[in-house]
């Protein structure tokens, strides 16, 4: 199969991925015992897609262990920055997988791999990178610190075909800003899994702040 058709492929992968839910919840685990009940709080809020940080060492195994109980969930990785924690991540059973910047290695390793890579983007020429190799879906991070919507805005010009997912600085004040943008599938965001809920295992707070979060996004 061409590099073309796999990017093709991979692009239809992520725009399915990202439009199951308008948030794309940003994943930290520090103690293994929280990732089930923090993903079933999730999916209780209505939200299925999962990005799981490799932040902390605890990630691949929070990502194996919640894709093998929670076949309804999508469960990807998140901060992938090297070809080898792509692989590490594919291993663990991530069903996409996100990274904050790109590198070309990671680029062409991302077009190979059997799960669609999120590559993350901050500038035109980042994203001309990608364009290159096919990519059409991004993840635009910082989103707040490298422009926000007026950035979106102004990359939907020259780059009509792509869409992003924003991540970084956004919260249940701007995401919808942001989802209003025809450029973007979902937006991603720590917000609806704040530390301390997790901490407490305050699990109820954050399917109702998913919740919450979901139908002030979907209102008309
Ligand atoms: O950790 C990673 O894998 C990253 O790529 C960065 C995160 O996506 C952002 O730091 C989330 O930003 P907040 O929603 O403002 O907390």
């Amino acid at each position: 199969m061409s590099n073309l058709t796999l990017a093709t492929q991979a692009t239809q992968q992520i725009d399915l991925i990202c439009r199951q839910s308008p948030i794309m919840p940003v994943i930290t685990i520090n103690d293994i015992s929280e990732a089930l009940p923090l993903a079933n709080a999730l999916l209780d809020g209505g939200i299925s897609t999962l990005e799981v940080t490799l932040r902390t060492q605890t990630g691949l195994d929070a990502i194996s262990i919640i894709r093998k109980a929670l076949p309804e969930a999508f469960v990807g990785a998140g901060t992938v920055t090297s070809v080898a924690m792509l692989n590490a991540v594919v291993d663990a059973g991530a069903q996409f997988a996100i990274s904050p910047g790109l590198t070309h290695e990671l680029l062409l390793a991302g077009i190979d791999s059997t799960i669609p890579l999120l590559p993350g983007i901050a500038t035109p020429s980042e994203l001309m990178q990608g364009l290159q190799l096919g990519y059409q879906r991004f993840k635009f991070f910082p989103a707040a610190a490298a422009g926000g919507v007026p950035a979106l805005k102004a990359l939907a010009g020259p780059f009509s075909d792509v869409c992003f997912c924003p991540t970084g600085g956004i919260n249940a004040n701007n995401a919808r800003e942001y989802l209003a943008l025809p450029n973007v599938m979902c937006v991603g965001g720590s917000w609806v899994v704040p530390s301390d809920a997790v901490r407490n295992k305050d699990w109820q707070r954050i399917t109702e702040l998913s919740k919450l979060s979901i139908q002030a996004l979907l209102q008309s």
